[in-house]
C-alpha cells in the first residue's frame, strides 16, 4: 500500500492510497477520513461510500461535506474508486461516461473482455475491507452508502450482505437496473445477455424477492435529471411492499442529480449509519 496523499481535516486526517489489488487485477485507488482520536485502542466504525458515474475516490470527498460530522460522530468513511484502471484495463470502445473507466457498476464481471479486471464486486465486499481492517484503527462495524450508480451498488451489496454491513443507504440510486439504459448496457456487457444472470445486480428484483432485516434510507431529488428514465426509485418502493421489508424513501422537491444535493441530505445519512453503528 502506498500513501499518495494526506490532509488535515476537522481534526482528523483525509488519506489517498494506492495498492495492487487481487481482485481486480490492477492497481486501485481510495481515500480515508480517520476522525480525530482514531486509535489502536479506540478503534471506530466505517462507512464506505460507493460513487457514480465518472466520479473517483475524490468527488464525495471534496464535495460532500461529510468530514465536520463523521469527526464528532467518530465515523471513518472509505471512498473507493469507481472501476479498475490502468494499463491493461479495458474502456468503452468510444470513451463513453456510463461503461468502463469510472463506470464498474460494482459488478463482477463474467464476460471477456471485462472479466479479467471488473471485478468491483468482490473488491468492495471482501477485498477493500480486509485491507481497511489490517490496516487502519477501526472495527468490523461497517456502513455503506452511495449515489446513483453507487447508491445501486451500495443497496445491491448492502441486500446481499446483512452480516457485513449494519445499514444501508442511497442517494438517487439507478433501483431497478434491468429496466433502464445505463443499466441495461452495464449488465449487458459485464453479465452477458442472459437477463437471469442480472437479478443478482438489481436493487427492486433483490428487495422483491424476499423480507430483508437490514435498514434502507434512500434520498431523491425531484428535479434529478436522470429520475424518469434511470433511477426510478418507485421500483423499489413498489418491491418493499411486495416483500413487507422496511425502506424509507425521501423524495425532496427541486433537487437535482449533483453533489449540490448530496451535500444537502448527507448529514441525515451520516447520522442514520452512527445510530446503527451504536455510536449515537
Ligand atoms: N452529466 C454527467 C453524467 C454523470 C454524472 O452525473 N455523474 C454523477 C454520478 S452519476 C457524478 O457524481 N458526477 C461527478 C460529480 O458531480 O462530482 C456527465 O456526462 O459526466
Amino acid at each position: 500500500m502506498e500513501l499518495i496523499g494526506e490532509n488535515r481535516a476537522f481534526g482528523g486526517r483525509h488519506l489517498r492510497y494506492t495498492h495492487k489489488a487481487e481482485s481486480t487485477q490492477c492497481d486501485m485507488t481510495f481515500a480515508i477520513f480517520l476522525p480525530p482520536f482514531a486509535s489502536k485502542e479506540k478503534p471506530v466504525p466505517v462507512l464506505y461510500w460507493l460513487s457514480g458515474l465518472t466520479c473517483t475516490d475524490q468527488n464525495f470527498m471534496q464535495k460532500a461535506g461529510a468530514m465536520k460530522l463523521a469527526a464528532e460522530l467518530g465515523m471513518a468513511i472509505v471512498a473507493p474508486d469507481t472501476s479498475p484502471r490502468g494499463e491493461g484495463v479495458p474502456d468503452d470502445e468510444e470513451g463513453a461516461y456510463d461503461f468502463g473507466l469510472g463506470a464498474g457498476f460494482y459488478v463482477d464481471a463474467t464476460q471477456a473482455p471485462w472479466n479479467k479486471h471488473y471485478k468491483m464486486y468482490s473488491y468492495i465486499v471482501d477485498e477493500l475491507p480486509a485491507l481497511i481492517e489490517s490496516e487502519f484503527p477501526v472495527t468490523k462495524e461497517r456502513a455503506i452508502s452511495g449515489h446513483s450508480m453507487g447508491g445501486h451498488g451500495a443497496l445491491v451489496i448492502g441486500m446481499r450482505n446483512p452480516n457485513k454491513f449494519v445499514s444501508v443507504s442511497a442517494f438517487s440510486p439507478i433501483s431497478n437496473p434491468s429496466d433502464c439504459p445505463w443499466g441495461q448496457k452495464a449488465l449487458g456487457r459485464y453479465l452477458g445477455d442472459d437477463e437471469a444472470t442480472w437479478k443478482d445486480y438489481d436493487a427492486s428484483l433483490l428487495l422483491a424477492s424476499k423480507t430483508h432485516s437490514v435498514l434502507l434510507l434512500v434520498e431523491q431529488g425531484t428535479k434529478d435529471e436522470f429520475l424518469h428514465e434511470q433511477l426510478k426509485p418507485q421500483s423499489l418502493v413498489h418491491a418493499a411492499q411486495q416483500s413487507d421489508t422496511q425502506l424509507t424513501l425521501n423524495m425532496h422537491e427541486g433537487y437535482d442529480h449533483s453533489y449540490f444535493f448530496i451535500a444537502s441530505f448527507i448529514e441525515e445519512h451520516l447520522e442514520f449509519h452512527a445510530g446503527h453503528m451504536g455510536l449515537i
